[in-house]
């Protein structure tokens, strides 16, 4: 089992997770109200961004009656008696690209030749797919089609002709509000004509990590310094949810130093995310500079990891403060403020699901513990079937970082329980 530092003081005092969610809500009441609103974007930009109000399509699709297929659009009573071996022969009148206007009108043993996706000319009502025909008459020795052709299939009114109306008509809902736009959605908002979409604004969000120790990965290391990931993990978990990361800094332990990462991070921001030094140490700078503040709360959540927590503000930017620990700073975003940030930008939240455990794990009493876990692949058999097994992936602790790249979810284990059995039924959070 982790040590549990921070043990000696009153469970009773901390939150919950659940009420620690509630008192992010409220502090990051303006990142929701902004990121409520609506802002337009060029569709080529809005993957990934939630559609902020109902489209409607504002014509028909397809827009004009359409070949299906490289062929001849023909009458089919002219070719309702053909077969492979009483080919019908009709007169070849023209000839219609995809991007050509209407061609010329077919009549009574007529043929127009057309190309998938050419308008379908006037009197034809079907469409003869180029292997059904031969050459009749060939072309003389300027033109590009035949004089005639011979058709040796029958085919019926409507056949290979796409109608305005088969996808959508105009007015119907084509992507309701609240949809994460994706690929598909895209498509369709380009194909109705659509230069641009109302989106909700993605929350602005800057990343400050502290501590002296810390070198970029790649750079040589002195005794004593490690390579720095949190704010990689956040930059990375923060544009999963649909933030903008406006600024990732690196902060010394320095009062000035951070005082200046915290000016550049703020500035473009709607939020601040800081993340080490709020715990008990020497060298807290974070807790030192933001927690006086107002309206600053710096206290434990009943859960380990990612325990010590804090609020602040930073030039009228809410800040909000992770502990350090790597691991306690990517559960604490996944248990705390993923689910604020989901809200604001209008998404769905990831939904906890349920999963029995391969073996026995124990737990401190009073907090809520979360374990990184695998989940199998199969549900588990046997007597047991319908929910996955999920496998505690390595130990407890917060510092077990490089295998936390094993654990696809983490496992909750309520604060009133200190062990669970194997085969016992646990809540999991996809991390
Ligand atoms: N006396 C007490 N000590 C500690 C307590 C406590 O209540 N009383 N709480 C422990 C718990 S729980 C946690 S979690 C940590 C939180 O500490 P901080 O937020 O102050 O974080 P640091 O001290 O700055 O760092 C902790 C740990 O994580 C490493 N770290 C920090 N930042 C990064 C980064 N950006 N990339 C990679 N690794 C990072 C750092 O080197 C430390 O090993 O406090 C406990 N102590
Ligand atoms: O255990 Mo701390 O709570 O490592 O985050």
């Amino acid at each position: 089992m982790a040590s549990h530092p921070d043990r000696p003081t009153h469970p009773v005092s901390r939150p919950s997770p659940a009420g620690y969610r509630e008192l992010l809500r409220t502090h990051l009441a303006p990142v929701l109200e902004r990121a409520a609103q609506s802002t337009r974007l060029p569709v080529v930009a809005c993957a990934d961004s939630v559609l902020a109000r109902d489209l409607l399509a504002s014509v028909d699709l397809p827009l004009f009656v359409n070949s299906q297929m490289d062929g001849y659009a023909v009458r089919s009573a002219d070719i309702a008696g053909a077969g492979p071996d009483s080919p019908v022969r009709l007169r070849v009148v023209g000839t219609t690209h995809a991007g050509d206007g209407p061609g010329p009108r077919v009549d009574d043993d007529e043929a127009c030749k057309v190309m998938t996706g050419a308008p379908v000319p006037e009197g034809a009502d079907c469409v003869v797919p180029v292997e059904d025909t031969s050459i009749g008459d060939p072309a003389d020795p300027s033109g590009g089609r035949p004089a005639t052709v011979l058709v040796h299939a029958p085919r019926a009114a409507g056949e290979f002709i796409r109608r305005p109306g088969d996808d959508v008509r105009a007015g119907d809902l084509v992507i309701p509000a609240g949809t994460r736009l994706e690929a598909r959605h895209l498509a369709a908002a380009a194909s109705l004509g659509e230069s641009g979409l109302d989106v909700r604004p993605r929350p602005r969000v800057g990343v400050v990590a502290t501590g002296a120790e810390l070198v970029a990965p790649g750079r040589p290391l002195e005794p004593g310094q490690i390579w720095e990931s949190n704010s990689i993990t956040l930059a990375a978990a923060l544009k999963a949810c649909g933030c903008e990361v406006t600024a990732t800094v690196i902060s010394s332990d320095d009062r000035d130093d951070f005082t200046a990462a915290l000016d550049h991070a703020a500035g473009d921001a709607d939020l601040v995310v800081t993340v080490g030094a709020v715990s008990m140490g020497d060298a807290e700078v974070v807790r030192q500079v933001l927690a006086d503040r107002e309206g600053a709360r710096f206290a434990p959540v009943a859960m380990q990891p990612g325990g010590p927590q804090g609020l602040s503000s930073w030039r009228d930017v809410p800040v909000v403060c992770l502990p350090g620990n790597p691991v306690s700073a990517l559960v604490s975003f996944v248990v705390l403020l993923r689910p604020v940030i989901l809200e604001a930008v209008g998404r769905v939240p990831v939904p906890t699901t349920r999963a029995r455990l391969s073996r026995a794990v124990g737990s401190p009493a009073g907090k809520t513990q979360y374990l990184r876990g695998a989940l199998a692949a199969e549900p588990s058999g046997g007597d047991l079937p319908g929910i996955p097994t999920v496998d505690p992936v390595s130990g407890p602790g917060s510092h077990l970082v490089a295998s936390m790249a094993r654990a696809d979810v983490l496992i909750e284990v309520p604060a009133d329980e200190t062990s669970l059995a194997a085969g016992d039924e646990v809540a999991v959070i996809p991390l």
